[in-house]
Order: structure tokens, then C-alpha cells, then sequence
């Protein structure tokens, strides 16, 4: 493709060279630099893509983008000036792959907790009434059948484009997309034509990039203001800052909620460990997911299929079938009677919903016991609440390590600790091996007993100092299980 071209809607500064200089790749990176790239110098958490802009040179790239030009300019090059290369890069990729989100309906889910929940839900929706489709989730991508594996919530531009663009080569008539607040604010979505957005709900989590709640509201808002008037939001009434996020965005507004008014409304009729009875406007409908969170998340999907046009039967008929994203709510049985259950939940939040649905659903006698840590290099004050929530429903919790990533696991677990009312200590016990946490908790539990893993759910290994080592809670909980 020709940079000029490329440069298409990118509000430009300044260009010294020519613009008709062949372009073969778009790259951030400057190690994956090859003949004829476009590096866009990015402003990171931990370094500045301009100090790289010589090595990309000498890799053959034969474009730069870039904020500020440096000091010494090579004539063989072009250099692009513009006010924010992170938003140049999301419209420059989206050129580039010949703007794939045009091709397809792109519906992006944003909100704290239920992302995977509800794309994932959606995207077996829409295969389950017959289309092609698209997902970009935490837990994997897929173009129809075939997996992807996903490397963030919401992938870099580059990476984003370029799947949406396989989606479209692959006849995809909808894509479903998790929308990250890190990706927000790192203008990961530039340049995409979204069809619809969703808000699931906020609450506490990421602190440590956005600095505080107000500016984590407004990068999930900013999501919503930059929809265009085409487009259809659908916001969770029942959340208090649900209709803030509709607040200044041109789209289509619509709303869901099990207890405020709505647009959209359900109630759920009965609970049981294996589904739930919903009514969902006033049709009554059998579901395989638990929980009251999971309603939500269901009337999310019910709300964007019919926004998409689809029928309110065979909307209603795929929603009884559906299940959920890999490691929520996964449960295990033991030969026994122990109860195992694998959540992803990583907030407080999330903790307090899974163990409320779990104390709703327990009879008398039967403990919980409950599994839990906390990651390394993320927000550290949500560490103390989702221990003192996590006690809160359980008869004990064994603290132990998440993704310690490059933090010490036990100052993590020091910070959890700090959570724990004193006169509730003596039923927290701490082992830092999440392993020998797992097998701990399976052998103080007596038949009938429940045992809660929680917070990595799907992930299939512990991250520690940058080294993913095999780690799944689901077979571990099995092994254990198998032991007894
Ligand atoms: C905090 C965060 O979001 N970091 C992301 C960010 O990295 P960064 O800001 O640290 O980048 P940096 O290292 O400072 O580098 C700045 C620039 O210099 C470039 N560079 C750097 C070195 C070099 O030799 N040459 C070079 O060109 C880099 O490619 C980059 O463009 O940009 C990188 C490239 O896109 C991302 O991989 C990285 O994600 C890291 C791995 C990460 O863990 N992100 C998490 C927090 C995240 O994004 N999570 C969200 C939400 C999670 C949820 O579901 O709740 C997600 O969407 O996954
Ligand atoms: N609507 C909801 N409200 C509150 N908690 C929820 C909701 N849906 C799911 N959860 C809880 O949050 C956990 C994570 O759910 P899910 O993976 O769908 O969220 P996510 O928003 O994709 O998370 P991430 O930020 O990691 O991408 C679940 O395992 C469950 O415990
Ligand atoms: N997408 C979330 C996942 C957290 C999962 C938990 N297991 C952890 O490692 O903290 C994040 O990157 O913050
Ligand atoms: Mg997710």
C-alpha cells in the first residue's frame, strides 16, 4: 500500500519525504521491524517508542510516525508528524487491513466484570442461529470454529485489524468484541465502526492504570461517546453509573436491568446448581448458567440480539441452549460429594456475586471453603476487599498466590491479609503453593462441602517473572478429586 493511502483520515502535522513510498507492514514494535514498514513510535507505561525510531530505520523500515521529529533526519525516509501516534496507529492499521469493521457488524462489550460472559454468549448465539462469526476475548479468539489464542483482553490494533480482516475474508457477518479500558485509553479501538456497545457494570478494579474510579468511568464512557449516531448502546440500569455512560454519546440508547425500568427486563424465577429459571420480558425460559450476575449477562445478549434484529423466539430458543466462556462457574464433583467450583472472579465484585449465588444456592450444613489470590503488578487496594469479601460467605479461605508476575507472592498475600477482620483469622490459612492450596482445601472438606478456586478460571498456567508455567485449576481441582 502507498503511505498516502495509508494516512487516510489521520489528522497530519507535518511530513518531510515523500508520501509515495511503498508501505508492506504497519508495526509498533521496533524488534519486528521488516523491509519497508511503517513504525509508529508509541508512547508507553515503561518506555517511548521515539527512542527507537534508529533501529527501525536500520531494520528497513521506509516510514516513520511519530509526535516529535528527531534531531537527525534520514533522507531515504519519510517522517510523519501527528498530534497522537497511538490514535494515527489504530486509523493507520485500520486502513491498512481496508477498514475490515465496515465489512461486519461489530458489537464491543465494555464493563468490570461479564466481558468474556456476554461476547462469548453471543458469539454461540449467533453460530447457534446459523451465522459466521467472530470473537476476540480474554480467553480466546475465534473465526468460526477455529481458535486463535488471545495474548490480552482486547488486542493491539495491529493484531485487532488484521483478525477483523480474516473474519471478513472468512465470511463473518458479526464479530463480538471484549472492549478493555486499558484499550480505551491506549486507543487500541481507533478507527473501528462499531454496530453496537454494551455495558455489563463498574466496579473496582485497575486502579493502578487509571489512578482513580473517575477516570476508570470515563475510559469505559469514552467507549460509548465515540459510537456514532448508527450505532445502538445498551446499558445496565440496575448500575449506578449506567446511564452515565450514555450521557454524551450520539447512538441509539437502550436499556436493561432486572430491577429499575428497562427496555429490556427479566427476573429470575428459580436457582439451581445446574441453571435457572429466568422470565425474560414475559416469556419464561430455562438456562444453563447460575446466577444472579449471569442474568444480567443473559439479558445483555437477549437485549443485542433482538438490537440486531434477530427474532424474539429463536433468540429465547438459543438462550436455553447456550453456554458459557470456559473456567465460570465450571464445577467439579467429587466421587465423595465434595463440590468443586472454578471462577474466574478477580475483583470484589465478582468474588462477593459468585460466593452470594453459591451461599443462595448451599442447603444447611454444607461449608464453603474457598480457594483465592490476588495478581502481581496490578491494582494492589483491591487486594484487602476480595479477602474481606471472600471471608465474608466462606467457612474458611485459604489465601494463596494468582499470577504473582514480577512482585513477591507473599507481600501479595501480605496485602490480602491485611483485609481480615482479627476475631475472623482463625479461619484463614495461607499457603502460597497454589497447588498444595487446591489439595489443602479439598481435604478439610467433607462430603456435601463446597470448594470455590477462584480467579484464573481458564488460564492455563501461573505467570511468574515473566515465565508462564503450566498451571490449570480445573485439573488440579480433578487430580485432587481422583486422589481421594
Ligand atoms: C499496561 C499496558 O497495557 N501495557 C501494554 C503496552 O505496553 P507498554 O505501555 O508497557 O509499552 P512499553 O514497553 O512502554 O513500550 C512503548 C512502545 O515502545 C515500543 N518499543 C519498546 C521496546 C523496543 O525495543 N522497541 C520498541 O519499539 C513498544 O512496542 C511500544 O509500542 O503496550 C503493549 C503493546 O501493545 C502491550 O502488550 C502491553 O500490555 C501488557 C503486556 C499488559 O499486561 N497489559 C494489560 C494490563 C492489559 O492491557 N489488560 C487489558 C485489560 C485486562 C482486563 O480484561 O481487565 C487487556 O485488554 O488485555
Ligand atoms: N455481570 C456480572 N456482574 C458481576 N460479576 C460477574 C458478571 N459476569 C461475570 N462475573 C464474575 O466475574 C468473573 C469474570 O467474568 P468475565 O470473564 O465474563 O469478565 P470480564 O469482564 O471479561 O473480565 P476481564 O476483565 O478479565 O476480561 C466471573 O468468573 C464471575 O465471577
Ligand atoms: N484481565 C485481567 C485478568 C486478571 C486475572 C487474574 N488471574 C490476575 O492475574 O490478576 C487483568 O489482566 O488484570
Ligand atoms: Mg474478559
Amino acid at each position: 500500500m502507498i503511505l498516502k493511502e495509508l494516512l487516510h483520515a489521520i489528522p497530519v502535522v507535518q511530513v518531510v519525504g515523500s508520501l509515495d513510498v511503498e508501505v508492506a507492514s504497519v508495526c509498533f514494535d521496533s524488534r519486528k521491524v521488516e523491509k519497508n514498514t511503517l513504525f509508529v513510535a508509541i508512547k508507553g507505561v515503561h518506555t517511548d517508542g521515539h527512542l527507537y525510531v534508529d533501529k527501525a530505520i536500520s531494520m528497513s523500515a521506509s516510514a516513520v510516525l511519530v509526535e516529535q521529529l528527531p534531531e537527525q533526519l534520514d533522507d531515504n525516509i519519510t517522517y510523519v508528524v501527528v498530534y497522537d501516534t497511538s490514535y494515527a496507529l489504530g486509523i493507520a492499521a485500520s486502513n491498512f487491513y481496508g477498514s475490515p469493521s465496515k465489512e461486519l457488524k461489530l458489537v464491543g462489550i465494555t464493563g468490570t466484570n461479564g466481558k468474556t460472559t456476554v461476547a462469548t454468549l453471543l458469539f454461540n448465539l449467533f453460530r447457534y442461529l446459523g451465522y459466521q462469526v467472530g470473537l476476540l476475548s480474554t480467553v480466546e479468539n475465534k473465526i468460526g470454529d477455529r481458535i486463535i489464542p488471545a495474548t490480552h483482553t482486547t488486542p493491539d490494533p495491529v493484531a485487532l485489524n488484521k483478525l477483523l480482516s480474516d473474519m471478513v475474508d472468512e465470511g463473518c457477518d458479526y464479530c463480538f468484541m471484549e472492549v478493555s479500558s486499558h484499550a480505551v485509553v491506549q486507543q487500541r479501538i481507533a478507527g473501528l465502526r462499531f454496530a453496537g456497545g454494551v455495558f455489563t457494570n463498574i466496579t473496582h478494579d485497575h486502579l493502578d492504570f487509571h489512578g482513580s474510579f473517575d477516570n476508570y468511568i470515563k475510559a469505559k464512557k469514552k467507549f460509548f461517546d465515540d459510537l456514532d449516531r448508527y450505532a445502538f448502546t445498551l446499558t445496565n440500569t440496575d448500575d449506578k453509573n449506567g446511564q452515565v455512560m450514555l450521557q454524551n454519546t450520539f447512538a441509539h440508547k437502550k436499556t436493561y436491568g432486572l430491577h429499575h425500568v428497562a427496555d429490556f427486563k427479566a427476573k429470575v424465577i428459580e436457582s439451581h446448581f445446574d441453571g435457572m429459571l429466568l422470565q425474560i420480558d414475559s416469556h419464561e425460559v430455562w438456562v444453563k448458567l447460575v446466577g444472579g450476575f449471569n442474568a444480567y449477562n443473559l439479558l445483555a445478549v437477549y437485549g443485542a440480539a433482538i438490537l440486531l434484529e434477530q427474532e424474539t423466539l429463536k433468540i429465547l430458543t438459543a438462550i436455553s441452549e447456550i453456554t458459557g466462556a470456559q473456567g465460570r462457574f465450571e464445577t467439579v464433583r467429587s466421587k465423595n460429594g465434595i463440590f468443586g467450583i472454578v471462577d474466574y472472579a478477580h475483583t470484589p465484585d465478582a468474588v462477593e456475586n459468585v460466593l452470594e449465588t453459591i451461599k443462595d444456592l448451599k442447603v444447611v450444613g454444607q461449608q464453603i471453603i474457598t480457594v483465592l489470590g490476588c495478581g502481581g503488578d496490578r491494582d494492589k487496594t483491591k487486594r484487602p476487599e476480595m479477602a474481606k469479601v471472600a471471608l465474608k460467605y466462606s467457612d474458611k479461605v485459604i489465601i494463596t498466590s494468582d499470577n504473582p508476575r514480577t512482585e513477591d507472592p507473599l507481600a501479595i498475600i501480605k496485602d490480602m491479609e491485611a483485609g481480615i477482620p482479627i476475631d475472623k483469622k482463625k479461619n484463614v490459612f495461607t499457603i502460597s503453593d497454589r497447588r498444595e492450596a487446591i489439595r489443602a482445601a479439598c481435604h478439610i472438606a467433607a462430603a456435601g462441602d463446597i470448594v470455590l478456586i477462584a480467579g484464573k478460571g481458564h488460564e492455563k498456567y501461573q505467570e511468574v517473572n515473566g515465565v508462564r508455567h503450566h498451571f490449570d485449576d480445573k485439573e488440579e481441582l480433578e487430580k485432587t478429586f481422583n486422589e481421594q
